[in-house]
Parts: C-alpha cells; structure tokens; sequence
C-alpha cells in the first residue's frame, strides 16, 4: 500500500492578528527565492561525494541515478545530474536506511512512557547518534545535519530579536512552543540520566536543537516518524507538489518528480501548503508573496452588545470555536481567516498597472 507522507507541521492556530513584520528584523527573516537558489549554487567545503555511496551501501540498493548533492542559498539541497521527466522516480530510500523511533536502543525503549512524544523520541536517538560521533554507524548523516548557529526557526531567536515579532501570533506560538520542549525534556531528563555514556551532561539547548532538526526535516510515517536521509536534503518550492510516498509493500519511501528539470538544476520538494508563521517556526524560513498566508482576527463581543446573539450564531454558522475571557466577553477563539493578504507594495504594482 502506498501512503503519502506528511511533513510534521501542524496545524495552525493563531492566538492573535499577525502583525506587520518589523524592517530590522527582515536582516533575520530568510526569506526565500528559487532564482537565489540557482545562482548561488556553489561547491561544498566538505565534499558530500562520499555520501551517496556510503547511504547506497547502507541501503543495499540504488537510491537515486539523477540527483547529486549540492549547497544552495537554502544549505544542502539536490540537483539534477541528468535531465529528469516529470513523474520519474527520483529516489528511493529503504526503510532500513532511515531513523525511527524503533531505532531507540532497546534498553531506553521501555523507559520512555506513552507521553513522550515520536519527535522526542526520534530526537533522542539523534542525540545517541550525535554523542558516538565516528562510532555511529550513522556518523556521515549525522555530521551533515546542521548546526544550531545554521538553524533559523524561531525557537532559536535571541529574546531581542524575538521582542521584535511581540505582537504576533507567532511569538506567541514559539514561546509556546520552547515551553512544550522543556517540559518533555524534564520528563525524560530522568532517564537520560540513568545512561551517562550517552546523555553525560547533555542541556536542553542540545535536545532543542535535535527536537528542532527531527521537526523540519523528518516526515509521519508508518513508524511514527522517520528521518530519511537524502530525500532530507530536498528544499522546499511553494509551487512544487512533489511529496515522498511510502510504499509499505517494498518498504520504501520514494519521490517522483513533478514537473522536469534540467540537468544542474535545484529539485524540490513540497513541505505543504503552510503560512509564513508555520514555516517560520518549523523551517526557519518565510516567503515574501505567500499565497498560502494567513492572518488571524480575533473577535470581541461583549455581553452588552444588542447584536451579540446574532454575531454568536453568525460565528457557529461558520464554525469558529467561541470561548470566554476572564471578563466574561465571548471570544471567537479562532476566530477567521483571512486567506489572501496583499501587501501595500503589491497593491502600488497593481494600482500603476491600471
Ligand atoms: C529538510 S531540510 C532541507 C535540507 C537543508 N537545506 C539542509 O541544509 O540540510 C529543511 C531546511 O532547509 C531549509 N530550506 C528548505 N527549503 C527552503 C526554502 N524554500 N527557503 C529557505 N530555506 C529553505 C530550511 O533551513 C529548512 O529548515
């Protein structure tokens, strides 16, 4: 059977409106741009040639005769070696040759109770992997997964920086967010401790940033979650709907191309259709026109209202959750969304071309 994968972004929820983003704080913002992409294509520092043939050899099989790793404007990424149709294979990744939480070493396995979560526990074995270095057999993975000081996801933002996004919904979400890793690092610090040889002096810094690379780069498989190492190295196009499929039967995850490239050419991938605020918090990343852009408007009605009934069934008629707030107001939690956003440089472009 074949399952479509999903990456392990959830779903959205604005607490608050999304405020306009500061201009300061655009130096932080990636925001992201193919033709960026293609010309800074450069050469790794550290050659990654030794790597397919290393993650072939693990596999036992071929994973792909048409893509070869590069460096973008995005870090590691794909490229064509050869022209590609649309609806090749592009690649095909064992299940054996990825990392699950049943990679978990059997004596930390039963430890871990029902309330951790696959991602801590998948980040759990990337820590493992991460403190036997050369000793891992998963040593050339593990060693080009990015560093924190590369990793721009909210969650790693100083607290000036994180000031200056106060007003929106994603602050909220990544103070949420880092809150939710501390407490499930808590939960399982009890057990780390009780394996010195791997976790000896291990900080929550070091399991935030295997929490983070775990949620912007594995997908939900059949086995919680995987991390599938090369198909991983795909960055994300928002016009792209390339995704990885599972095949349970042949026990592979495998990406086909949607549409055809040129040889040298960057390959992406879909990472879903997302706001800015998910991908800013789960990839580090935003796009400056993103038609998938939403922005949250929270709704007041207070009990003297003449119209707050017929505002309250208008809210249930659409659907959004009604709560109240310590004064008693009726707060469309939800509240609604607000799918296209034009911003004032587009509305100029638009305005001078009537
Ligand atoms: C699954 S990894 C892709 C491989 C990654 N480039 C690397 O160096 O390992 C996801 C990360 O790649 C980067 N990325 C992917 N697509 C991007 C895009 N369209 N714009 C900017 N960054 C992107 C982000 O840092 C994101 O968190």
């Amino acid at each position: 059977m074949l399952l479509s994968a999903a990456r392990l972004t959830h779903l959205w929820c604005y607490k608050r409106p999304l405020f306009t983003v500061s201009r300061r704080l655009s130096v932080k913002l990636n925001f992201s741009s193919l033709s960026e992409s293609k010309v800074l294509n450069y050469v790794n520092e550290e050659s990654d040639d030794d790597f397919l043939p290393w993650l072939e050899k693990k596999a036992g099989a071929e994973i792909s005769h048409v893509l070869s790793i590069g460096n973008s404007a995005y870090g590691r990424s794909l490229f064509a070696t050869r022209k590609i149709r649309a609806g090749d294979c592009i690649l095909k990744v064992p299940y054996d040759a990825q990392l699950a939480p049943d990679n978990l070493l059997p004596e930390i396995k039963p430890l871990l109770g029902d309330e951790v979560g696959n991602v801590a526990k998948l980040a759990i074995v990337v820590l493992v992997e991460q403190k036997m270095g050369q000793d891992s057999d998963w040593a050339p993975y593990i060693s080009r997964l990015p560093q924190p000081g590369e990793m721009h996801n909210t969650i790693f933002w100083a607290e000036d920086e994180l000031n200056l996004i106060c007003q929106s919904s994603l602050y909220q979400e990544t103070v949420v967010k880092k809150l939710q890793i501390e407490k499930e690092f808590l939960a399982i610090k009890p057990v780390l401790e009780s394996f010195p040889e791997f976790f000896e002096g291990v900080t929550l810094k070091e399991f935030m940033h295997a929490h983070a690379l775990v949620e912007s780069r594995a997908w939900e498989s059949t086995k919680g979650v995987s991390l599938i190492p090369f198909a991983d190295f795909l960055n994300h196009d928002k016009v792209s709907e390339a995704i990885v499929i599972f095949d349970e039967e042949k026990q592979l995850s495998k990406v086909f191309a949607d549409r055809s490239y040129a040889r040298s050419e960057e390959v992406f991938i879909t990472y879903g259709k997302s706001p800015n605020a998910a991908l800013m918090l789960d990839f580090g990343f935003a796009f400056p026109y993103n038609k998938h852009d939403e922005v949250q408007i929270q709704i007041n009605i207070p009990h003297h209202d003449p119209l707050c009934e017929m505002k309250l069934d208008l809210l249930k008629e659409h659907r959004l959750p009604i709560t109240k707030d310590e004064n008693g107001f009726k707060l469309s939690e939800d509240s609604f969304t607000i799918k296209l956003v034009l911003t004032l440089d587009y509305l100029c472009l638009k305005h001078r071309a009537l």
